[in-house]
């Protein structure tokens, strides 16, 4: 799903931190960590907003793109003035939302001036699913969900939570 980049969200310096706070982490997913909720959340909420920490493209090719960090940041455009993208970390629970690639339920803004980025329920979500969002197209690893995925494509099934 893709992301929409805003110019800012506030101003005068002040950025609301807004957070749904029944969440848990699952330590033994098939993708290794990831958030869940322990309450329904309606479509539209705030999950959270999550300070950006934006690397230059020196730092990002000289050292993170050998750490295991290099798994964790965003694409970010460069700021003003600057031409292409660069990476940031994302601080908080933004760097533990897990891809899917038909199923997700989180969608994300970048917000450029106040280096957030804002997390929102895309649809209703029901107690102990998983929080999805997209990562794009071109994963860096091999999808958890790819064979049950498939699956439901050959067949023209979405998936029915019970
Ligand atoms: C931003 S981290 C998400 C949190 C991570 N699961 C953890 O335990 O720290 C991104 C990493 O999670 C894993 N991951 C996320 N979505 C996945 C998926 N659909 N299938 C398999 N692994 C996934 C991959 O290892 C990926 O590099």
């Amino acid at each position: 799903m893709p992301n929409d980049d805003t110019e800012a969200e506030s101003g005068e310096g002040v950025v609301e931190l807004q957070r749904f706070t029944p969440l848990y982490l699952r330590t033994n997913t098939p993708k290794g960590r990831g958030v869940f909720t322990s309450a329904p959340i309606p479509k539209g909420t705030t999950i959270e907003t999550c300070p950006a920490l934006l690397l230059s493209p020196e730092e990002n090719t000289a050292h993170i793109e050998h750490t295991s960090l290099y798994h964790y940041t965003y694409n970010w455009p460069l700021p003003a003035g600057g031409k292409g993208k660069t990476q940031a970390v994302i601080l908080g629970l933004g760097s533990m939302f897990n891809h899917s690639t038909h199923h997700q339920n989180v969608v994300w803004t970048r917000d450029l001036v106040n280096l957030v980025v804002v997390y929102r329920a895309a649809r209703d979500i029901e107690t102990d699913e998983e929080l999805c969002i997209s990562y794009g197209d071109h994963l860096t690893f091999v999808d958890a969900d790819r064979g049950v995925e498939s699956e439901e494509e050959e067949m023209g099934l979405e998936r029915i939570v019970l």
